[in-house]
């Protein structure tokens, strides 16, 4: 086993959309994958489900309700810092808008238009299903 292998990380993500566009964020500097776009979420603690902990984060990052739908993509991408496993998942806002509280950025993106954004590698599968879904 590799060290990356070792350090297996699981974390979930939102694909959220409204009106036709994808809510995108960009990390902020000095961190992991610092400036590089991704979906809001973040790593599952244990004992959580996938979807309460995509809730959970959501309410901390743009504080807002979500309800979680069907699972866009799920890959294992290893970084130098370990193995992300990224579940990402189709969300839809409840409740009032986000504000961006974490985030470097957010922004409404058309799903044509995402590859224009630099993505964290982990994110490209989800990318190109969204892109094969709703880009035109
Ligand atoms: N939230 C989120 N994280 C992602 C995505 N793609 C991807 O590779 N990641 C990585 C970045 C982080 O290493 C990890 C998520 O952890 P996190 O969101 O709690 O990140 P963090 O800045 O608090 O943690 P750290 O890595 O800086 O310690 O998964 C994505 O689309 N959304």
């Amino acid at each position: 086993m590799t060290n990356s292998e070792s350090k297996k990380i699981n974390v979930v993500g939102a694909v959220i959309i409204r009106d036709g566009m994808v809510l995108c964020a960009q990390r902020g500097p000095g961190g992991s994958l610092a400036g590089l776009w991704e979906f809001p979420g973040g790593k599952i603690e244990p004992g959580e489900s996938p979807e309460v902990a995509l809730v959970r984060e959501i309410d901390e990052e743009l504080g807002c309700a979500i309800a979680v739908g069907e699972r866009v993509a799920y890959t294992e991408f290893e970084y130098d810092f370990g193995t992300v496993a990224l579940a990402t998942f189709y969300c839809r806002i409840t409740g009032q808008a986000p504000t961006n509280r974490e985030h470097t950025s957010i922004r409404w993106v058309k799903p044509a238009d995402l590859d224009a954004l630099g993505w964290a590698p982990a994110d490209i599968p989800a990318v190109d299903r969204i892109k094969a879904r709703y880009g035109a």
